[in-house]
């Protein structure tokens, strides 16, 4: 019994901190996503690229496969995940499309982004 009560503590403690990983590879991912909503606006591209979506769906299909854990899961979180990206996208897109509008009149609240 006391081994169980032992272990119950390592476990936990072991899920602890791949909770830690997975929140800090969350913001790894939004870090790049970021990045790759101001590429999008640089380049002219929409928020949401469905050709990549498609893609991404296969390659999440995958690895739910080759991590054995259940697709449907892998798929819901990472909606959620494309869900808050897009938004953030979105927000990008508009910001910029204010810092431009400012330009095109002279408004200098724009130098004030940094
Ligand atoms: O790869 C991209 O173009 C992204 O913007 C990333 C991402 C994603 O989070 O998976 C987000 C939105 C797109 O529609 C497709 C994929």
């Amino acid at each position: 019994m006391q081994d169980a009560h032992q272990s119950l503590t390592t476990l936990r403690a072991q899920i602890d901190e791949t909770d830690d990983r997975i929140v800090a590879l969350l913001a790894q991912r939004f870090m790049l996503t970021r990045q790759v909503g101001e590429c999008k606006v640089a380049i002219g591209e929409p928020p949401i690229s469905p050709a990549r979506q498609t893609e991404r769906q296969h390659l999440l299909s995958q690895l739910a496969s080759k991590h054995r854990v259940d697709e449907l899961l892998v798929r819901h979180l990472f909606d959620v995940v494309r869900q808050h990206t897009l938004a953030d996208h979105q927000r990008i897109a508009a910001e910029s499309f204010v810092d431009f509008q400012d330009v095109a009149s002279g408004n200098e609240r724009t130098q004030n982004y940094g």
